[in-house]
């Protein structure tokens, strides 16, 4: 019988060979990885300097910044950390009214514009205010972060946060019995909803329904809400001046849409689970700290840079109005409308008795034509502007708005009292 063959040697080789091909594939795995790795760093950058050329910074003209508003705020959301003492702490102590009576605010959006000059007013008359802000990237993320630097600098503290994130807001619920919410946290501007629907959807539907959802199932006691709605809503409406009771069926945008959409929803809350809302039908509000999207803010940084701006006229030839509304009035009536307000009256998702709803236009009374506006920028910058006029394009806008405040006036003393010479010296200033 032949002996059984010395296998002791090429069960080593093999046993070498296996080992060097798991060393190999170990090495191919950890190449291809880097690859991929490297593969999905250079897609992302070709996507972001394809996404800033297509949207150059706001700053720099009138279109909105970079990424879109909706991937930002999932990102930040995702990434926002809360709870623990020394959160709940700063959250109370931020929120606390700090005289007898005072109010304790929830303010969505406090970051922007209106929002950071109605916490502050709310916090200087004692007044106790959170503020929450997603710092989405619709308009350049620093000018937010001066505001918050602005608001923090006066005790008040702003959560990175999205109004969809409903973990985050029946937290600090919890933490806070808040007597008050002022959503004015929003995807705004008119126009930019042709090129970005779904932020609008997001922030001015979902959001608003989150936030419902939670003042009105969770929130003990139920906050009274006021919250920002527009004058976009009366849409082709052509009865002027604009009141309350005209129709607000036919949005010309999608952002005025959602507005509407808003209201519509407000007004399910109320009935099923009694919530006390307000809606402020907010007309073209223009101020110091202003939004850079807005057509003051980027004609005056184009006439300072001598570029060209575009000016609207509609069919007929006539300029395109506005009852441009400057910003202290608007939180005089902001902070009118959270006075009055009367109190919900469900609680745990359950209706006690009939609620609050209230909607009020608060505008300044007197529609201006662009090309005026643009006439008192050049005198108080002292430089003409160099203007194209071109036919109101397709894009949402409206030829004219004017309000009616007689309802605002009688129920919290709304009275507008700046022109739009005196405001847009303060804002040039
Ligand atoms: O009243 C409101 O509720 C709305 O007011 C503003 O919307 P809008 O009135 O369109 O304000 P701007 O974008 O600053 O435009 C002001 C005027 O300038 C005109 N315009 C705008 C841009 C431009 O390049 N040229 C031009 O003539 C517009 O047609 C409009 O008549 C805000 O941007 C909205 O967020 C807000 O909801």
């Amino acid at each position: 019988m032949a002996p059984p063959p010395d296998t002791s040697k090429t069960t080593k080789l093999e046993r070498y060979n296996s080992y060097i091909r798991r060393v190999n594939s170990t090495k191919l795995l950890a190449a291809s990885t880097n690859l991929l790795f490297r593969a999905t760093l250079l897609t992302a950058v070709v996507l972001i300097l394809l996404f800033t050329l297509h949207y150059p910074p706001l700053l720099a003209g009138h279109h909105p910044s970079a990424a879109s508003a909706h991937s930002h705020r999932s990102l930040l959301s995702s990434y926002s950390s809360y709870g623990g003492a020394t959160w709940e702490r700063e959250v109370r102590r931020s929120a606390t009214p700090r005289r007898r009576g005072g109010l304790s605010v929830l303010v969505t959006g406090a970051a922007g514009f209106v929002g950071t000059h109605c916490s502050l007013a709310l916090k200087k008359r004692g007044d106790g205010v959170l503020g929450l802000d997603n710092f989405n990237s619709y308009y350049d993320p620093s000018l937010k972060r001066s505001r918050q630097k602005l608001l923090s600098h006066h005790g008040i503290l702003v959560i990175d946060a999205d109004i969809n994130d409903s973990k985050l807001l029946i937290k600090l619920f919890d933490v806070v019995p808040f007597s008050h919410v002022l959503h004015l946290a929003a995807q705004a501007g008119v126009r930019y909803a042709m090129r970005n629907p779904q932020s609008y959807v997001a922030s001015n539907v979902a959001g608003l329904v989150s936030l419902f959802e939670v003042a009105a199932k969770h929130a003990d006691p139920q906050p009274a809400i006021v919250w920002a709605s527009s004058s976009s809503v009366y849409g082709l409406n052509t009865a002027v001046p604009f009141s309350e009771l005209h129709r607000t069926d036919r949005p010309a945008s999608l952002y005025a849409a959602t507005k509407k959409a808003g209201e519509a929803i407000a007004h399910t809350y109320n009935h099923i689970y009694g919530l006390s809302i307000t809606g402020l039908r907010f007309f073209t509000v223009y101020g110091p700290w202003g939004r850079p999207d807005m057509a003051y803010f980027f004609f005056t940084k184009a006439i300072l840079s001598g570029n060209a701006i575009t000016l609207f006229k509609t069919r007929d030839g006539v300029d395109v109005q506005r009852d441009f509304t400057y910003i202290d009035d608007v939180v005089q009536g902001c902070l009118g409308a959270l006075d009055t307000a009367g109190k919900s009256t469900g609680t745990g998702g359950k209706k006690r008795g009939p609620a609050q709803l209230r909607v009020y236009n608060l505008g300044n009374t007197s529609p201006v034509p662009v090309g005026k506006m643009v006439a008192i920028l050049e005198e108080l910058l002292a430089k003409k502007a160099k203007k194209n006029v071109v036919t109101m394009p397709r894009n949402g806008d409206v030829p004219y708005t004017h309000a009616n405040v007689t309802l605002a006036q009688k129920d919290f003393k709304y009275r507008p009292t700046t022109d739009l010479a005196t405001g847009l010296r303060r804002f040039v200033k």
